[in-house]
């Protein structure tokens, strides 16, 4: 019995890798349909037969000044709308299973684009992929876009898939949490992380005193961010890590559970966010959550000597944080820059700032060893995650062209 239990322990301390987790590629990917944010009022009011409403237009166009966004992809192009009038107003023509039908396919497909680009990053054959990771909140199905991902890269049936459903902005860092221990945990194991989102489900008309729907419709964006984490890189396979995921944490502020919520309902999903009050609370928390994430590791607060990855929920709250950690004005310049190019994207966006903060290194940008990943959502939940830089800097025209060849 007692040798039985060692060889069990052996087993499962052979089965460990030796190293920590890393992302190994990234690969990134938005409908093909441009919005402009200077556009968007006009095209929004048109689109839903709005255009009487000129009061709450022009809120709209106020409020698009102030949120840091001045462009997004979205799959739901006018044309659609047009084909969906039942889309316009969810409370007397329920449209969620319109909405599921149009996520059904677009999704996984969106998520494809993302993964291919990630595996041809990583430069081995998608068949070496063992572990898949997919999260959304824009899907509702069995099989999922986990099932649906395996033909559409030709994973192996084998490949062990994991999806979360519903995790709303913090989506994205859950994922990479769930890929460090699952890549720690199994020797050789090649996890594919992908998020991918579409707002069709959170569209609808405006209305008269709903300030919510207008923020919904002006700040988020589609898209889809794939990552493939392993730890133990091979060089004669041609891997090399990009950032080491060296810790990770998530806790729920108490007493925040309203703050930011979303619904299911027979028209469609409908997301209420206490807007005003959401920066002032990720204020007040981010700085005890971000001690409880270093201080383990013997780091310190000196939040200037680290790089970010903060999710753009809104330019309030990057300056939120910006305030309250007294950071230098460009440390979170790649967040800001994917909230301006590509909105609000719940999970999706972490993976892209990840994306941007690489190219920036690449670039030769100087950037301190160590970063801190800071993802926010419903509940109210805040995850950190400790980063590792390996990119190597000033590599930029290399890297970007072993990417794109
Ligand atoms: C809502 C704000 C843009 C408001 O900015 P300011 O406070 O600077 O400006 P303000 O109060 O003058 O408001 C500007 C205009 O917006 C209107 N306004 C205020 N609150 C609003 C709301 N909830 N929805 C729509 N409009 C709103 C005001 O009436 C005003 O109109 P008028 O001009 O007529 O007076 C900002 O506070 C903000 O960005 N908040 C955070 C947003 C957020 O929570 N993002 C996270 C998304 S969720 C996420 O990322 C995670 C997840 O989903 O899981």
């Amino acid at each position: 019995m007692a040798s039985g239990s060692a060889n069990v322990r052996d087993i499962c301390r052979a089965r460990r890798a030796d190293g920590p987790a890393a992302v190994l590629a990234i690969g990134t990917a938005n409908p093909a349909n441009r919005v402009l944010q200077d556009d968007f009022p006009d095209m929004y009011f048109r689109a839903t037969k709005s255009e009487h409403l000129v009061g709450l237009k022009e809120k709209l166009k106020r409020l698009c000044q102030k949120l840091g966004v001045q462009k997004r992809y979205l799959h739901h192009t006018e044309e659609l709308i047009r084909a969906h009038p039942e889309f316009l107003d969810p409370v007397q023509t329920p449209s969620l299973d319109e909405r599921l039908d149009i996520a059904r396919t677009a999704v996984p497909e969106l998520a494809a684009k993302a993964c291919r680009k990630a595996i041809a990053e990583w430069g081995r054959p998608a068949t070496d992929v063992t572990h898949l990771v997919v999260t959304t909140n824009s899907s509702a199905h069995i099989p999922g876009v986990d099932a649906r991902l395996v033909p559409l890269l030709g994973l192996r049936p084998a490949v062990r898939r994991t999806m979360l459903y519903l995790n709303g902005c913090f989506a994205g860092a859950a994922a990479l949490r769930v890929a460090k221990d699952l890549a720690e945990n199994n020797r050789g194991a090649r996890v594919l992380v992908v998020c991918a989102e579409l707002t069709v489900l959170l569209f609808t008309r405006p209305v008269e005193g709903d300030l919510m729907t207008l923020m919904n419709q002006a700040l988020f964006g589609d898209g889809a961010g794939a990552a493939v984490v392993g730890a133990d890189p091979v060089p004669a396979a041609a891997e090399r890590p990009l950032f080491e995921l060296v810790s990770t944490a998530q806790a729920i502020v108490p007493g925040t559970e309203d703050a930011i919520s979303m619904r299911v309902t027979k028209g469609c999903y409908v997301g209420h966010i206490a807007a005003r009050e959401v920066p002032a609370l990720i204020g007040a928390s981010v700085e005890r959550c971000l001690r409880d994430a270093l201080e383990p590791l013997g780091m310190g607060a000196q939040w200037n000597d680290l790089f970010w990855n903060v999710h753009p929920g809104s330019a309030a709250i990057l300056d939120q944080v910006d305030a309250v950690l007294r950071l230098r004005p460009d440390k979170l310049a790649a967040s800001r820059r994917v909230l301006s190019e590509y909105g609000n994207m719940f999970g999706v966006t972490v993976i892209f700032v990840l994306d941007e903060l690489r190219r920036r290194m690449e670039e030769g940008e100087e950037t301190p060893e160590w970063g801190v990943m800071l993802a926010f959502g419903p509940g109210l939940t805040v995850e950190t995650m400790v980063l590792h830089r390996c990119v190597e800097q000033g590599t930029g025209g290399a890297a970007a062209e072993k990417r794109s060849t």
